[in-house]
């Protein structure tokens, strides 16, 4: 078996207050899968994720990305193969023009001239951005901004994209659009989400995260369809939506 984009393994933390987050999480996503993370409200999803790129370090346990442990050592090559997209796009805009945010993380790697140009062009052609690079990101619509937070961390050329709630705010247009786009890339994606027929059309994969230990994985159809487990999670699909009809139509 080839080495895991992310292995997480036995990964423990508890918060400086004494709250013990996570108890022991194993998880491992593999190069070109779409994984969805999936648990109720509180469940460790968001403490999880900062792991990832080394904003929480782990308690007990590892985690490890294309092999490099995630260490304070390894920590700006971590944050560039980790593009975390965070829920609120205006956490990760914040300059003058869509071309100079997108260009910030390259340029800090020591990108310059026309092979920056170039990278900025690219991943802003990636989520259908190229016609706003001049704008400001605050004229933008929120769907544009949350494109423009994707073409950010796209241009770190990542190993792993971790979406948080990457539809959460987008209406039913700009949530369709930006799942084409997700769908298009050529790159190992986590999602966090509570928007279980977002995971069903993205993921093949889904891992229920509960209490801070993973209680469930397997074929997202085959999670979503499981009553019980659903029911004992907390996880609750649309009124009315069969999501192994649904998984038929994709
Ligand atoms: N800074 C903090 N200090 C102490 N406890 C925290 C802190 N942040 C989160 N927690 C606690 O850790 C647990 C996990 O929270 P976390 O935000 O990771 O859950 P989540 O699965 O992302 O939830 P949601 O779906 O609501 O975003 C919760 O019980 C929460 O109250």
């Amino acid at each position: 078996m080839t080495t895991p984009v992310l292995d997480v393994r036995g990964l423990a933390f508890a918060y400086p207050d004494g709250h013990q987050a996570l108890f022991g999480v194993d998880l491992h996503v593999h190069r070109g899968e779409r994984v969805a993370l999936l648990g109720p409200n509180g469940a460790g999803k968001t403490t999880l994720v900062l792991h990832l790129n080394g904003i929480h370090l782990a308690g007990a346990g590892s985690v490890a990305v294309s092999g490099l442990p995630v260490t304070k050592a390894n920590i700006k090559e971590i944050r560039r193969r980790v593009g975390i997209v965070f829920q609120d796009p205006d956490d990760q805009l914040f300059m003058g023009t869509v071309r100079e945010d997108v260009a910030f993380g390259p340029a800090n790697l020591g990108l310059r001239g026309e092979a920056l140009d170039a990278k900025v062009t690219e991943a802003l052609a990636k989520v259908g951005m190229e016609e706003f690079a001049d704008r400001p990101p605050h004229h933008l619509s929120f769907g544009q901004r949350r494109r423009v937070a994707v073409a950010t961390v796209l241009a770190m050329d990542p190993e792993i994209l971790v979406l948080d709630e990457p539809s959460s705010n987008l209406d039913p247009a700009s949530r369709r659009e930006l799942a084409d786009i997700l769908r298009g890339l050529d790159v190992t994606v986590l999602m966090v989400t509570h928007d279980l027929p977002y995971a069903l059309e993205l993921c093949e994969r889904s891992v229920i995260l509960d209490g801070g230990v993973v209680a469930a994985e397997g074929r997202t159809v085959d999670v979503l369809s499981n009553a019980d487990l659903m029911r004992a999670h907390r996880l609750e699909l649309p009124f009315g939506f069969d999501p192994v009809a649904a998984a038929a139509t994709l």
